[in-house]
C-alpha cells in the first residue's frame, strides 16, 4: 500500500510544529506547542535543547493521535529550524552541555569585534557569504568552549558535537546514530565555505574549533538516517529532507527560478531571492547563501535577515501588554488613521541587514503629548514593514532585478492591514498563498522528493496557488514621506550601546580629570 503522508518538523524561534500533508501538499493536521524564552542578561537569549526536543516530538506524536494516522502512512519526515541557533552535546551521554545559545543572541559581540581586528572580515565574507555578526553559530560555538567547564579539553579529545538545530534533532530521532546536517544550515554557522562546500579550515583555526565537533554536511533531500524502531510503533520512518527555516520557505514558495523571491514573516523577517548556481556578493548589506543542495548541485540565494518582525508584536503582547493577541494589533492599528508621527525601532537585539549593527537598540520616536497605545501599536506592525523595504531596496541594487510582486508567508502574514502597508510602502504588489506554512511545506517537499512521493520540482510548483493579492494604492509622495522619517528613526537607534560605553569613558575620563 501506498504511503499517504509527508511529517514536517517545524522547530521555530518560539515554538515547535509538526503539520502532516498529503499528495496535493494540503495540511491535514498541525500539532504546535510553544517553549520557554530565557533571557539570562540583557541582549543574551538561550533555549533549554531538551525542550526543544521535549516539544518537538511531542508535537509530533499529538498530531498522529489527533489526526488518527497511523505512523505506517507516514512517507517520510522533514526537518526544518531555526538556523545558526547553537547546540553543544556530549557525544556518550547525549546531553547538552549549555543552553541552546539563539540566533538572536548578542552575548558573541564582543568576539565578532576581535575577528574584524584581526582583519576577517573580508575573508568571511568572500568564503562563507555572511557578514561578522553575532548572529551566526561560529562564535557561539567558540563562546561554549571558551566558557563552560572543561568544555575545551573535551572537544579536543573528541567528546563533544555541535549541531544546529537540524542536527540535534536528528541525532535525537536516530538515537544518537547519525550526525548531519544540510548545505543550507551549514552555510549558517559562519564557519563553512559556501563556494568549495567543505568546512573552512581557517576560520576554524582563528576560532579554535576541533573539526571532529562538526556534523557531516549533506544534500537537503536525501535519507539520513531512520526513526528509532520504537518510537513510532514499529515504523522506521526515513529522515529525508532538511533545511533551515527560511531556505525551506524558499522552496515551498516554488522560488526555483533565479529572479524568485519570497518575505517570510515569523519573529523575525527574512527576504530570499534565488540566485540559482551563482555566489552572488552583496554590495548592500545582504548575504549570500546556500538555499539547497538537490539534485546533485547547490544552488545559492541573497538573503535580507530582520532580527525582530513578529518579536515586536509579541513584545506588544508580554511586555508593553497593550494588546491581549497579537490578531489584536489588526484592528487596533486601523483605529487610528495613521501613526501620529510614531516610530518603533525594534531593534532589540541589534539591527540586521543592510544595518548590521550589533549594538543598536529599540527605540520609539516621534512621540508628542497625543500619541496613543494603538500609535505605537500601529508603528510597531509599519516598522515590520519598513525593514522589508530596506531589505528589498538593498536586493533590487545587488540582484539588479526589479521585482513585481513578492511572495510572502509566515505567522503574521494572517495580519491584512500589516500586508496592505507593505504592499503600499513598497510600491509592489504583495502574494499572499493558500497555504502560508511555507516553511512546513517546504521541508515536506525536500523529503517527499528524496522518497519519490512527488516526483519532481514541477510537480511541486504546480501545487502553489495564490490566496489574496494585495496591490499598492499610496500615492508616491506620501510613501516616499513616510519612508523618510523610518530612516531618520533608524538612524537615531544605530549604535545606541556602543556610545553608551563611549559616553561612560568620556565621564570617567572627566572625573579623572577633575579629581
Ligand atoms: N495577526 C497577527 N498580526 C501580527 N503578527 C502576528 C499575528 N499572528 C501572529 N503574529 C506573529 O507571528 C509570529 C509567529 O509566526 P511563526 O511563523 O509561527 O514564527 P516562528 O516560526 O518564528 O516561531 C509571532 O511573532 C507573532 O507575534
Ligand atoms: O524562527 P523564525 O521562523 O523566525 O526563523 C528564524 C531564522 O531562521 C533565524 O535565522
Amino acid at each position: 500500500m501506498l504511503k499517504k503522508y509527508i511529517m514536517a518538523l517545524d522547530q521555530g524561534t518560539t515554538s515547535s510544529r509538526a503539520i502532516l500533508f498529503d499528495h496535493e501538499g494540503k495540511r491535514i493536521g498541525t500539532s504546535q506547542k510553544e517553549f520557554t524564552q530565557i533571557y539570562p542578561k540583557a541582549g543574551w537569549v538561550e533555549h533549554d535543547p531538551m525542550e526543544i526536543w521535549g516539544t518537538q516530538s511531542g508535537v509530533a506524536r499529538e498530531v498522529l493521535e489527533t489526526t488518527g494516522v497511523s505512523p505506517q502512512d507516514i512517507a517520510a519526515i522533514g526537518i526544518t529550524n531555526q538556523r545558526e541557533t547553537t547546540i553543544v552535546w556530549d557525544k556518550n551521554t547525549g546531553k547538552p552541555i549549555y543552553n541552546a545559545i539563539v540566533w538572536q543572541c548578542r552575548r558573541t559581540a564582543a568576539i565578532c569585534d576581535e575577528l574584524k581586528a584581526q582583519g576577517m572580515e573580508a575573508y568571511i565574507r568572500d568564503n562563507t557569504g555572511l557578514v561578522v555578526d553575532a548572529y551566526f553559530s561560529g562564535t557561539k560555538v567558540k563562546w561554549i568552549l571558551d566558557n563552560v567547564d572543561g568544555a575545551r579539553e573535551k572537544a579536543e579529545n573528541g567528546e563533544l558535537l555541535f549541531g544546529t538545530v537540524d542536527s540535534w534533532l536528528i541525532w535525537n530521532l536516530t538515537r544518537g546514530k547519525v550526525h548531519v546536517t544540510d548545505y543550507s544550515n551549514a552555510s549558517r554557522t559562519m564557519l563553512y565555505n559556501i563556494k568549495e562546500l567543505k568546512w573552512d579550515e581557517k576560520i576554524l583555526e582563528v576560532l579554535d574549533i576541533p573539526k571532529s565537533m562538526l556534523p557531516e554536511v549533506k544534500a537537503s533531500s536525501e535519507i539520513y538516517g531512520y526513526t528509532d524502531h520504537q518510537t513510532y510503533g514499529g515504523a522506521d520512518i526515513p529522515i529525508a529532507g532538511a533545511a533551515g527555516d527560511q531556505q525551506a520557505a524558499l522552496f515551498g514558495q516554488a522560488c526555483f527560478q533565479p529572479g524568485m523571491a519570497k518575505n517570510t514573516y515569523g519573529t523575525g523577517c527574512f527576504m530570499l531571492i534565488n540566485t540559482g548556481d551563482k555566489f552572488v556578493p552583496s554590495e548592500n548589506g545582504l548575504l549570500t547563501t546556500l538555499a539547497w543542495g538537490v539534485d546533485g548541485k547547490v544552488e545559492y540565494a541573497l538573503e535580507g535577515s530582520i532580527f525582530v518582525a513578529g518579536a515586536s508584536v509579541q513584545w506588544l503582547r508580554d511586555e508593553l501588554k497593550i494588546i491581549r493577541d497579537a490578531e489584536d494589533t489588526e484592528y487596533l492599528a486601523k483605529k487610528v488613521a495613521d501613526s501620529n508621527g510614531v516610530y518603533v525601532v525594534p531593534a532589540f537585539t541589534g539591527m540586521g541587514a543592510p544595518y548590521w549593527d550589533m549594538y543598536a537598540r529599540g527605540a520609539i520616536v516621534g512621540l508628542t503629548r497625543g500619541a496613543k497605545a494603538e500609535h505605537i501599536i500601529r508603528a510597531t506592525l509599519e516598522s515590520i514593514a519598513y525593514q522589508t523595504r530596506d531589505v528589498l531596496e538593498a536586493m533590487q541594487e545587488d540582484s539588479g532585478i526589479d521585482l513585481k510582486s513578492l511572495k510572502v508567508d509566515g505567522g503574521a502574514v494572517i495580519n491584512n492591514f500589516l500586508m496592505q502597508f507593505q504592499a503600499d510602502i513598497l510600491g509592489v504588489q504583495v502574494d499572499r498563498p493558500e497555504i502560508t506554512e511555507t516553511t512546513a511545506l517546504g521541508a515536506a517537499y525536500l523529503a517527499g522528493l528524496a522518497v519519490g512521493f512527488w516526483n519532481d520540482k514541477n510537480e511541486i510548483a504546480n501545487k502553489w496557488n495564490v490566496d489574496t493579492v494585495f496591490s499598492p494604492t499610496m500615492e508616491n509622495a506620501k510613501k516616499e514621506k513616510l519612508y523618510k522619517g523610518w530612516k531618520r528613526a533608524v538612524s537615531r537607534a544605530l549604535k545606541w550601546e556602543s556610545e553608551e560605553e563611549e559616553d561612560e569613558e568620556i565621564m570617567e575620563e572627566e572625573c579623572v580629570a577633575y579629581s
